[in-house]
């Protein structure tokens, strides 16, 4: 099982309901470190993560780490837990994918093993697909399966409902299902 992977990812948006498109965060990408303007932008190599994955995410033209992502991608795999608040586009979803791509591929298990490892919680079916997609595309090349399930959940929810639904996930023989709220 992982754990303590519990990375709130909340949308910062501009006034309004309007969803900005702003180009991922190259704008954010400042090494904070030496200070130097010239400092060589650094590659997801620096995270010690698998190198397909890093080779999976330069077939997709992401190189250089954001801002957010530097600062999340090392804690969560350290086993923080994290509250990451960025604004839209700035790479909050590959931040807390990544580590759990990243655990995911690092412990193989068989088909007869086959249990829900990691769950991802979103509060839409929209972000639901978004991040399946992303989640996908990433993972996918490391032979990972997952599910969007939709479930509502609930502070009150009784546990025993909760616990039967995440039940009937494993039957759908993936690593993680992602969920809406
Ligand atoms: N390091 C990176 N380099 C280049 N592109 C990136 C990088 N990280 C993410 N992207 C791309 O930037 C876009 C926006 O990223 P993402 O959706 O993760 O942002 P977000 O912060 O989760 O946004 P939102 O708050 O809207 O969910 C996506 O197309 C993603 O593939």
């Amino acid at each position: 099982q992982i754990a303590g992977v519990s990375a709130c990812v909340r949308r910062v948006t501009t006034a309004g309901s309007h969803i900005q498109s702003a180009p991922p965060s190259v704008l954010m990408q400042k090494d904070e470190g030496d200070g130097s303007a010239s400092a060589p932008q650094k590659t997801f190599n620096c995270f010690n993560i698998c190198p397909e994955l890093v080779e999976t995410l330069h077939s997709q033209n992401i190189i250089h780490p954001t801002a957010v992502q530097m600062q999340a991608i090392l804690k969560i795999l350290k086993g923080c837990n994290i509250l990451c608040a960025a604004e839209t586009g700035s790479g909050k979803t590959l931040a807390y994918l990544l580590p759990i791509i990243n655990r995911l591929q690092e412990e193989p298990f068989t088909d007869s093993e086959r249990n829900i490892r990691a769950v991802v919680i979103v509060p839409s079916q929209e972000l639901a697909e978004q991040v399946t997609s992303v989640a996908r595309s990433v993972s996918k090349p490391l032979g990972l399966e997952m599910g969007v399930r939709h479930m509502r959940l609930q502070g009150e929810m009784p546990a025993t409902v909760r616990e039967g639904t995440f039940r009937n996930f494993q039957k759908g023989n993936v690593d993680w299902p992602i969920c809406r709220e």
